[in-house]
């Protein structure tokens, strides 16, 4: 039986990649700073028929990601996929960025996925085993949107140490991707488009419906539509897959 530990399962798209990879047949560890959240997800992991533990986590502190996996891969007894999912948005034209702003969205969702693949690589060496790591960029990680500057410089900052944590693990056998959502109706929008709403006058749910309604394939994207991707760079199928930062986003930004 594969193990699979998903950083910010708890809910959105984290939550979707969890209950998928259960399916698949792994057994999860659900990490998340959010404790109630875990309990639910490992409760409906349960019910699918997987083992699944919950490990309450910060990503941005390095000691606390390595003694996740660590729990993980002695709870469930083994370690085979990493999925570096947790993160935050932030919304600011760039005039108004602080370097608190910047310190706080760089330590989760950069320092958090460098951290989630060192965890995972040096696991994946002790214990022998051809290892996956998938991280979460963004269409943010191929373009640069407007008031979201900083979240998008962490995107691109995700699509790099991909690369190059590839490179680096490739002799080990251990392949290290990204997925690339476009606009995912989670908690996440939710914040986004208030934010908009509060600095440009757009009125809420404005924000959201113009960025769908940029999409080709005409809807929003869902948790299942990532999960796919994710199950898919989890498996056998994409082993000859890496360092690659795959695009799924219905059609929205063409590479
Ligand atoms: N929603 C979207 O349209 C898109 C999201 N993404 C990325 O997908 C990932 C998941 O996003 P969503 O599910 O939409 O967000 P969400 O806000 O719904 O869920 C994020 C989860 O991460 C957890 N989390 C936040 N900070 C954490 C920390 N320091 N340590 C551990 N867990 C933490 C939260 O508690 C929550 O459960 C993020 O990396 C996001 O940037 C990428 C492209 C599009
Ligand atoms: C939330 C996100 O990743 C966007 C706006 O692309």
């Amino acid at each position: 039986m594969s193990v699979a530990l998903v950083t910010g399962g708890g809910q959105g798209i984290g939550r979707g990649i969890a209950l998928r990879l259960a399916r698949d047949g792994h057994d999860i560890a659900v990490v998340d700073i959010n404790e109630s959240t875990i309990a639910s997800v490992v409760d409906e992991i349960h019910e699918i028929g997987s083992k699944a533990v919950g490990i309450v986590a910060d990503v941005s502190d390095r000691d606390q990601v390595f003694a996740a996996v660590d729990s993980a891969a002695e709870q469930l007894g083994g370690f085979d996929v990493m999925v570096n999912n947790a993160g935050i948005a932030q919304v600011a034209p760039i005039d108004d960025v602080t370097p608190a702003d910047v310190d706080k969205i760089w330590r989760i969702n950069v320092d958090g996925v460098l951290w989630g693949i060192q965890a995972a690589a040096a696991k994946f060496r002790a214990l022998g085993c051809k290892g996956k790591i998938i991280n979460a960029s963004s269409i943010a990680g191929h373009d640069g949107f407007a008031m979201l500057g900083v979240y998008c410089a962490t995107k691109f900052a995700v699509r790099a140490l991909t690369q190059a944590a590839a490179k680096e693990y490739a002799a080990h056998g251990i392949t290290v991707n990204a997925y690339c959502p476009g606009v995912v109706g989670t908690d996440m929008w939710v914040t986004i488009d208030k934010r908009f709403a509060e600095l440009t006058g757009a009125a809420e749910g404005e924000t959201y419906d113009k960025f769908v309604g940029g999409i080709a394939l005409g809807r929003a994207e869902t948790p299942d539509d990532v999960a796919s991707l994710v199950s898919y760079l989890s498996g056998p199928d994409s082993d000859y897959v890496t360092g690659q930062a795959i695009l799924i986003d219905g059609g929205m930004v063409y590479r």
